[in-house]
């Protein structure tokens, strides 16, 4: 579904990511694990058409989306939930929902209710407070927020920035539910930037270890005891 062969991204004249290649399949969950600064972010960013590759191609649903824009990739079935959740703050909750359908075309109005009933039946919680403003909410319901935003635009791929970062283990642990049903339920694929291992292992199928802008390490999780890479990790 999502195929990345040797992609290089510079900032200015400094590589970020060096010859990167990955691959997410049909339904597959990947972690994307490394320490701070060593280029996940730009990845996600790059994927999503939010960064220009210097060289390199990106292939998703069959095309090859290398060169186009963000909102096109979008409409082939891209959803991002970025590092710091990207919401509206001076948006109600279900505003927020619904600005998401603008960004793509071609769907009835009942599709989008669907969407959206869909949405507040994965986070009951949102339904409740969904007339509140997005910059009222707690850290683990803009995170729920920003999960469901990319929901509704009924996504083939989710791209997740640290979904669980700064979030008590209890709302980690209702993301992680929401995550796996929408995985199972939708039957998208998912590629996610995590540092709790633990989260990580329970969650992803496979994973690869960044370090200094490339991949130095990749595999299936069952494969490998979590350990071994948090040695290398130096975490
Ligand atoms: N806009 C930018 N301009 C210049 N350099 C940048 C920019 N954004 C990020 N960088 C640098 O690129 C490198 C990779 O950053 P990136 O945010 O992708 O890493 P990361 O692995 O996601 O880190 P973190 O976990 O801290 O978010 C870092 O050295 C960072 O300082």
């Amino acid at each position: 579904m999502l195929s990345i062969t040797g992609i290089t991204v510079t900032y200015g004249k400094s590589p970020v990511l060096r010859e990167v290649s990955l691959e997410v399949r049909r339904e597959e969950a990947v972690a994307i694990l490394g320490r701070n600064g060593v280029g996940k972010t730009t990845l996600l960013r790059t994927i999503m058409g939010l960064h220009p590759v210097i060289e390199g191609h990106i292939v998703f649903q069959d095309f090859d989306v290398t060169t186009a824009p963000a909102y096109r990739r979008a409409r082939l079935g891209m959803a991002y939930v970025p590092q710091g959740r990207g919401i509206f703050p001076y948006l109600t909750v279900e505003e927020n929902l619904k600005v998401a359908f603008a960004a793509l075309y071609g769907r009835s109005s009942r599709a989008n209710e669907r969407l959206l009933d869909y949405a507040f039946e994965l986070f009951p919680a949102l339904y409740e407070i969904r007339d509140r403003k997005g910059g009222n909410l707690s850290g683990g319901q803009q995170q729920q927020l920003a999960i469901a935003r990319a929901l509704v635009t009924a996504p083939r791929l989710l791209l997740l920035d640290e979904p669980t970062e700064g979030l008590q283990p209890s709302i980690v642990q209702q993301i992680r539910e929401a995550l796996s049903r929408i995985r199972y339920e939708s039957k998208i694929g998912i590629l996610i930037v995590e540092q709790r291992l633990d989260f990580a292992w329970i969650f992803a199928d496979r994973y690869y270890v960044m370090h200094k802008g490339q991949i130095v390490d990749s595999g299936f999780t069952r494969d490998r005891d979590p350990g071994e890479i948090e040695a290398m990790l130096g975490v």
